[in-house]
């Protein structure tokens, strides 16, 4: 049974779907190093933000396949890391977006109204009404910087409270932004007419202090800051200065550069400043989306399936994964048989895409062809995370070609290569009831399904040859399940395809090969019943 740790809170639903397929361990408040010692037992990893899975965890977690966040940021996660190592990273891109969003606006809001300190007030005896003045978020103005899932919910809503909003975010056109309400302008614009200014953009190294001294300068006295995106956006020294100085009104902080929250200056600022210790996706039903939409996919990878929200590999919609399922798997089936009958080591590989697979969706059919021609060298290893990578660095490059034109099949696949045992081409493609077939071998027309134990010799087209080679292999006790010649033109040259019940025993092409009339034979292993 598959072995799961989860290593951070996370609600009982998605333990309860984890335990349907896998032991499941529930472990918080692990130091790296026992994570370090703890993990290679594991064939899954689920966290939120509280673990860091550091390179050293990945490469400790030798059976790991999948990492899941419950959550949306994976900047707690080597992902480039993971990838090399083939393991797949999840997370839940929306189940937290209403979550976060409302933590933003009730962060305005309290900011507003100085709600934090009004209640400590209150609770410590006073009844003081004059310290606690606010200001009304009506009709002023709001910087929204990144307009993506929560940067929209939050425009909706503050529409609603007829505020004016304004947006930045680079990776979005005018048109789109002007749909939600929002006018899109240039950063500089945005901070100088802000009232207040939400966050809601990943932290990359482009954004890593985006907001800082200089920028907060440009800020109004009056304006208020909100970040719930990701900590290390604003530099918290500045910003503390800025608070202190009276250069800005007010910052609500839900993240931190680092977490937990360690000795700060922004502790020791009074109403200013709103600090909650990262809650946007703290609510009850935000935790049940992120836990079942992880756990879902954990449980999936682990009995095979794909994944619907893998960060490191591209996504497939469930109708298109649907649809390529039979040519993924004649993929990997072509690409395991080119490489056994190159002899492996091929520097290029030439993918044609005929029919219905020339369109661009059918992209995941070319990861799945190299995930099959390295699996003979890699077995295991290699998966569709990082197929493209290890074939990129063991210098293979991929020609591939597309064709729209129906020919013989409604789609087909096919792949050329030389190697070691020179250069070969396969063909396959799928019968109406998705049975796969091998159509071609090197232009010599075939169809023959593919089968564990398989034999192909290139032999002269002349009478005898096909009952010699039964008999020889007969003596050697090897079952023939099926057999098949492919020739071009009468007493030509031809390629036999048999598929035997048993692998054929060491040594024994060399025996093929005196045959008469037989030129050359391969034996190959594939990966089916
Ligand atoms: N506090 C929390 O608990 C919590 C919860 C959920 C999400 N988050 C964080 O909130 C942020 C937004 O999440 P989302 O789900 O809306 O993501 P999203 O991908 O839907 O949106 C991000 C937006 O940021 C924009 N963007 C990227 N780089 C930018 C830049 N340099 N300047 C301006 N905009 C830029 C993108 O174009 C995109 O529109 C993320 O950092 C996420 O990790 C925090
Ligand atoms: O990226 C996220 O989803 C948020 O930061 C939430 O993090 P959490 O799961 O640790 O609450």
């Amino acid at each position: 049974m598959s072995k799961v740790l989860v290593s951070d809170p996370i609600d009982q639903i998605g333990i309860d779907i984890l335990s349907q397929v896998a032991q499941v361990d529930v472990k918080t408040g692990l130091s790296p190093d026992q994570l370090v010692q703890i993990i290679p037992d594991y064939d899954a990893l689920m966290i939120r933000s509280g673990t860091r899975v550091t390179q050293e965890i990945i490469e400790a977690g030798t059976q790991l396949k999948i990492i899941g966040r419950a959550g949306v940021g994976v900047d707690n996660v080597d992902v480039p890391a993971a990838t090399r190592r083939g393991i797949l990273v999840v997370n839940s891109p929306e189940g937290n977006t209403i979550a976060a969003a409302e933590h933003a606006l009730a962060m305005m809001l309290a900011l507003s109204r100085h709600i934090p300190a009004a209640n400590q007030s209150v609770k410590a005896g006073e009844w003081d009404r004059k310290s606690f003045t606010g200001v009304e978020v009506y009709k002023k103005t709001l910087g929204i910087v990144g307009l993506g899932k929560i940067g929209s919910h939050v425009a909706k809503v503050a529409r609603a409270m007829e505020m004016r909003l304004l947006a930045y975010d680079p990776f979005l056109s005018s048109e789109r932004a002007e749909q939600m309400g929002c006018h899109l302008v240039d950063l500089d614009l945005l901070l100088r007419e802000s009232d207040y200014i939400t966050l809601h953009l990943p932290k990359t190294p482009e954004t890593q202090h985006m907001i800082n001294a200089e920028s907060l300068a440009k800020m109004k006295p009056t304006a208020r800051i909100i970040n719930c995106a990701r900590g290390g956006i604003i530099d918290e020294e500045a910003l503390a200065i800025a608070l202190k100085e009276g250069k800005i009104a007010g910052a609500a902080l839900d993240v931190y550069e680092s977490e937990p929250l360690g000795e700060s200056p922004l502790r020791a600022l009074g109403k200013e400043a709103i600090l909650t210790p990262h809650l946007g996706a703290s609510t009850e039903e935000a935790q049940v989306n992120v836990a079942i939409d992880v756990a879902e996919q954990i449980r999936d990878v682990l009995l095979g399936l794909p994944a619907r929200s893998a960060v490191n590999i591209p996504g497939l919609r469930p109708d298109l994964l649907e649809k390529l399922r039979p040519y993924l798997q004649l993929a990997e089936i072509l690409g395991n048989l080119i490489s056994q009958l190159t002899g492996g080591r091929v520097e290029s590989l030439n993918v044609r895409l005929q029919g219905e697979l020339a369109s661009n969706e059918s992209q995941p059919v070319v990861v799945a062809a190299l995930k099959g021609l390295l699996s003979t060298a890699l077995q295991e290893r290699v998966n569709y995370v990082n197929a493209s990578i290890e074939a990129k660095e063991r210098g293979i490059r991929v020609v591939e070609t597309r064709d729209a034109a129906v020919i013989d099949y409604t789609g087909s696949l096919r792949l050329s290569a030389s190697g070691p045992n020179g250069e070969h081409t396969v063909t396959g493609a799928l019968l109406g009831d998705n049975e796969i077939r091998i159509t071609n071998i090197d232009d010599f027309p075939i169809n023959v399904p593919p089968s564990r134990h398989m034999l192909f010799t290139l032999h002269r087209d002349m009478p005898g040859i096909i009952g010699k080679l039964g008999s020889l292999l007969g003596s050697l006790n090897v079952n023939i399940a099926s057999m098949q010649v492919g020739r071009k033109i009468v007493r030509g040259d031809a390629v036999m395809v048999l598929s035997l019940d048993d692998p054929l025993p060491d040594g024994i092409l060399n025996e093929i090969t005196q045959v008469p009339g037989i030129r050359d034979a391969y034996t190959v292993t594939l990966p089916t019943s």
